[in-house]
């Protein structure tokens, strides 16, 4: 919609049809975003085809465990020009590949991008004013990219870090689930910093272990979407979160967000990765084990009390 709302023709390749008519008749997508009317040059495609022919840019926005075989389907039909961008925040379980790497393997003769950062959807469709960050070794696809989305409500930036701003998206979906789950337990604001905090000390160790840039967790991708999806319950994983702490069990949260909660099958990777690197990550092993081993759900925070590093942060600048 933001590179619709800039003039750019703008296709979107649905599933239902009963969404695609919507959507052509009214420029509503009530099912995803409703209430928040849609650009005009917006059309909707059921033929994957038709909707790719031609095309610049693929913004490839589907769920983690959806990306490989809709990128299978779609990559020979690109034409060479066509460049991707990554708005997916997940890991693939298999493989341990991240989304810019699925989509690289899959289109290996395709620039490949990602985008991240504090970006509730329905804010965004609403106009209210919100930042990403862009990650790509094609430097024109970036500067192209902010072109097409960039608006006096939308600014991007950009990172060469693709790895750290990945895992930044990735990551945080986790600790989301903690945050709601506290949440509904009656645990507190300060809580609610900690977990953040050391949140953001568990993800920048992990992500540096793969080789991502630490100061890349203090961006958008890292500490901006932190902020905003542990402390948002429009956050679907916030709310998937909650409804564990009210009691519910995991199928049963996540039917009730009704959408796509990554950070259950990203939980399950980053925990069984971290054991296999050493990594220590207190939260997710914590919650793991609510989620998994049905341990009680305060044992997540009684788990960082008691196993949680002493150092406040561990990635010192070298005095400047
Ligand atoms: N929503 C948000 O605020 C943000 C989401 N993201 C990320 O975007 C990704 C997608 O999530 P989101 O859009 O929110 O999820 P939703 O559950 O809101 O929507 C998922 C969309 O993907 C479509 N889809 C799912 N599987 C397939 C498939 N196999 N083939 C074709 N279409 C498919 C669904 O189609 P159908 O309706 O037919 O099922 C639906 O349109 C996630 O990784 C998420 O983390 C990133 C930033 C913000
Ligand atoms: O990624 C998002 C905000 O940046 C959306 O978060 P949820 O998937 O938890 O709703």
């Amino acid at each position: 919609n933001l590179a619709a709302l800039n003039g750019h023709e703008v296709r979107l390749w649905m599933r239902s049809e009963r969404q695609a008519k919507e959507i052509q008749s009214t420029n509503i997508n009530s099912r995803y975003l409703p209430k928040c009317p849609l650009s005009e040059n917006i059309q909707a495609h059921l033929d994957l085809n038709q909707a790719v022919q031609d095309c610049d840019h693929l913004f490839v926005a589907v769920p983690s465990k959806s990306v490989r075989q809709v990128v299978e389907v779609v990559s020979p039909l690109l034409p060479s020009k066509t460049k991707l961008l990554s708005l997916t925040k997940g890991i693939e379980p298999e493989s341990f590949f991240l989304m810019s790497q699925v989509l690289q393997q899959v289109a290996p003769n395709h620039s490949v991008a990602v985008i991240s950062g504090p970006n509730l959807a329905k804010e965004i469709a609403k106009g209210t004013i919100s930042a990403s960050v862009v990650a790509g070794k094609d430097l024109a696809q970036l500067e192209e990219i902010k072109q097409i989305i960039s608006s006096d409500e939308f600014k991007i930036y950009t990172n060469p870090d693709i790895l750290g701003v990945e895992f930044g998206g990735a990551l945080k979906n986790i600790y989301a689930i903690i945050s709601g789950m506290i949440a509904a337990l009656g645990f507190g604001e300060n809580s609610r910093a900690m977990v953040v905090t050391r949140a953001l000390a568990e993800m920048t160790r992990f992500a540096v272990k793969l080789g991502a840039n630490p100061m890349t967790l203090m961006g958008l991708a890292g500490i901006g979407d932190l902020v905003v999806t542990c402390g948002s319950a429009q956050s679907r994983n916030y709310q998937v979160g909650f409804s564990i702490g009210q009691g519910h069990t995991v199928a049963q949260a996540v039917s009730l967000t009704g959408e796509t909660a990554e950070g259950i099958n990203t939980l399950k990777v980053i925990q069984e990765e971290a054991k296999h690197l050493n990594v220590p990550m207190p939260l997710v092993q914590g919650l793991y084990d609510v989620i998994f081993e049905g341990r009680d759900a305060e044992d997540v925070m009684s788990n960082l009390m008691a196993t949680d590093r002493p150092e406040d942060v561990e990635f010192m600048v070298e005095s400047l």
